[in-house]
């Protein structure tokens, strides 16, 4: 059995957070010496394993990814069929080869209930069923099936490239037809120039000629035909057809930070091939083609993950965060006396009325009417929203940070997209590991540094965003587009669009924040809080700058809340104060 190593009273262990019993009492005042002499580090593992302080090994394991790369593949479409009616005493009956069927496409639909990548991170593809063919009869090819892909809310969608056939065949048409049209413009008196037109219209004829060798091959010709026949059918025309589905037009970035009641289309399957009844004509009773099926489009997408919790636990390796966790939810993160001890994100739920001795904290949060779910292309700003009692909210513990994080010391920053989003961010600081204020300036910095990190990737991307390369960019057939294709809304003219960038690092500074600072129960950590807290009260009175340095950043009411996580004591106005901040 394990011998009990807890201090039997909690006075011992709360020198200043209950000041009281460790003046009047002299017992109290001798036991925490006794604690103090036994201390060499100010982590606490000599107390029996509980739910707050439990062995290294009792941890819940979870598989974790926050990024993924993925080709997606939509179907192929089946081809069409060339048959004809065979019964008795019909000779030659009519054509009844039936379509190819369209392919299958593939969405993405955030969900609540899934929280990692890691199922997708192992894949390296993604791919829907391919249209089936034609047969005869007039049976059509079943299509293919669609497929979607299931995220969790916070992913982010980017698309890195592309191959669209439909897309590289219009603009091989168009040009195509510009290129027709030039020799009309010429001037005839110009002798030069006749010469010059001469030899273009060889050229042309030339690529004509290859035009049809390449039109030729989206056709099927019945199996039966020797390639001597096959030479001198005339092929019609090919049918200009559309997709069943319209096709979003690149690049994607989506935001997925609400669910999406609906899957939402990434790229659509290709359109079926005609049987060759479509092709029967007066002069043509038993046409001997038909058309194959459109090929599958693809495109490679990059998935990352920003947890979206309420809160975000910031603080040094070894503070005391996933205790805090702990002792907030019912969460099982791993603890340990040593730094990074977390190496993945966890993510807690507190709720806020658990019938088990937490006081009740009313709250309210805003969330999109059911009349305005979602916008998934971001283009709502301002959705409309209504309040909602909130019974709990979630906080994000992520692995500690370093100075020089941002130097990729440590496990980087990387982990700081988590908290990002976060409403409110609390800061964790150990009382009894050096001097707070420089614990706490040192970890704003970090952060600050992220900030300006993550802004100049965004403004990168969306300069990238700004150059359109689609090749009807700004023409008539570009607004013709525009306006027939009501899924997706009008690309913005980026060129004359230049956003007003933020202050540097304001999306982060400019969040309300505050400062757990934890392990108050150790002795000599009174003097470190007064400090901090007088620090947080001049940068709330102006008279200090906030600890980013970032100009403008969030100082309306800076506090440092006394916590011991250990033994859960002082918690609950965390809760209260975070609900505080959350409400705004
Ligand atoms: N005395 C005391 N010890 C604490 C308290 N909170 C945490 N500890 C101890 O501090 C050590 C580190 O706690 P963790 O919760 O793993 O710290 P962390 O910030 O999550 O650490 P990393 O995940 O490595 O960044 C553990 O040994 C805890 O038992 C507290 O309030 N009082
Ligand atoms: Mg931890």
């Amino acid at each position: 059995m394990m011998s009990c190593r807890c201090s039997p009273s909690p006075r011992a262990f709360l020198p200043f957070l209950y000041p009281s019993f460790s003046h009047s009492n002299g017992l109290a005042a001798a036991v925490a010496v006794g604690v103090a002499a036994k201390r060499r580090s100010s982590t606490n593992h000599a107390k029996s394993a509980t739910r707050l302080n439990p062995t290294p090994d009792d941890y819940s394991m979870s598989s974790f990814a926050d990024k993924a790369k993925l080709t997606v593949y939509a179907g192929a479409g089946g081809h069409g069929c060339i048959a004809f009616l065979k019964e008795a005493y019909v000779e030659e009956g009519p054509a009844n080869g039936g379509d190819g069927g369209h392919g299958g496409n593939v969405y993405i639909q955030a969900v609540h209930g899934e929280t990692s990548l890691h199922k997708l991170s192992r894949k390296s593809f993604v791919r829907a069923g391919r249209g089936k063919h034609g047969q005869g009869s007039s049976r059509g090819g079943p299509r293919g099936d669609d497929v979607v892909i299931t995220v969790p809310v916070g992913t982010i969608l980017t698309e890195l490239s592309r191959q669209d056939p439909e897309a590289d065949e219009a603009f091989y048409q168009k040009t195509r037809r510009q290129q027709k049209k030039a020799p009309m413009t010429q001037n005839a008196r110009d002798r030069e120039r006749e010469e010059r037109q001469a030899e273009a219209e060889a050229e042309a004829n030339e690529e004509e000629d290859e035009a049809d060798d390449k039109d030729r091959e989206k056709w099927l010709l019945y199996p039966g035909v020797s390639s001597s026949e096959a030479r001198r059918i005339t092929l019609p025309p090919l049918p200009i057809r559309e997709r069943l589905f319209t096709q979003p037009r690149g690049p994607l970035h989506l935001d997925l930070s609400r669910p999406t009641p609906r899957p939402i289309l990434l790229a659509a399957g290709g359109i079926g091939g005609l049987g060759n009844p479509h092709f029967v004509s007066k002069e043509r009773p038993r046409p001997m083609f038909a058309t194959k099926g459109e090929d599958a489009m693809s495109m490679q997408i990059e998935l990352e993950l920003k947890l979206l919790a309420d809160v975000g636990l910031v603080g040094l390796p070894n503070a005391g965060k996933s205790t805090l966790l702990r002792s907030l939810s019912n969460s099982r993160a791993r603890v340990g006396s040593w730094a990074f001890t977390t190496l993945q994100p966890n993510i807690g739920t507190v709720v806020l009325d658990n019938n088990k001795g937490r006081p009740k904290v009313t709250s309210f949060r805003r969330q999109a009417t059911a009349a305005n779910p979602i916008d998934p292309y971001g283009e709502d700003d301002e959705p409309e929203t209504e309040l909602k009692l909130r019974t709990s909210f979630t906080i994000a513990d992520i692995p500690g940070l370093i100075e020089g994080a941002h130097l990729d010391k440590g496990l980087g920053i990387e982990f700081l997209r988590h908290v990002e989003r976060a409403g409110v961010l609390a800061f964790v600081i150990d009382l009894a590991a050096g001097n707070a204020v420089e614990a706490l300036k040192a970890l704003w910095n970090e952060v600050g540094l992220y900030a300006q990190m993550r802004e100049d990737e965004e403004r990168d991307r969306e300069r990238a965003a700004r150059i359109d390369w689609r090749a009807e960019a700004g023409t008539e057939q570009e607004e013709e587009a525009l306006h027939t294709d009501e899924w997706w809304p009008p690309t913005k003219a980026m060129a004359d669009y230049i956003p007003t960038p933020d202050p540097t690092g304001l999306h982060i500074a400019a969040k309300p924040w505050f400062v757990v600072a934890t392990k108050g129960d150790l002795p000599d950590t009174q003097e470190n809080f007064k400090e901090l807290r007088s620090y947080l009260d001049s940068i709330t009175d102006g008279i200090e700058p906030h600890p980013s340095g970032v100009k403008g950043a969030w100082t309306d009411n800076c506090t440092a809340i006394p916590v011991s996580a250990i033994n859960g004591h002082g918690v609950d106005r965390v809760v209260h104060w975070t609900v505080g901040l959350l409400d705004g």
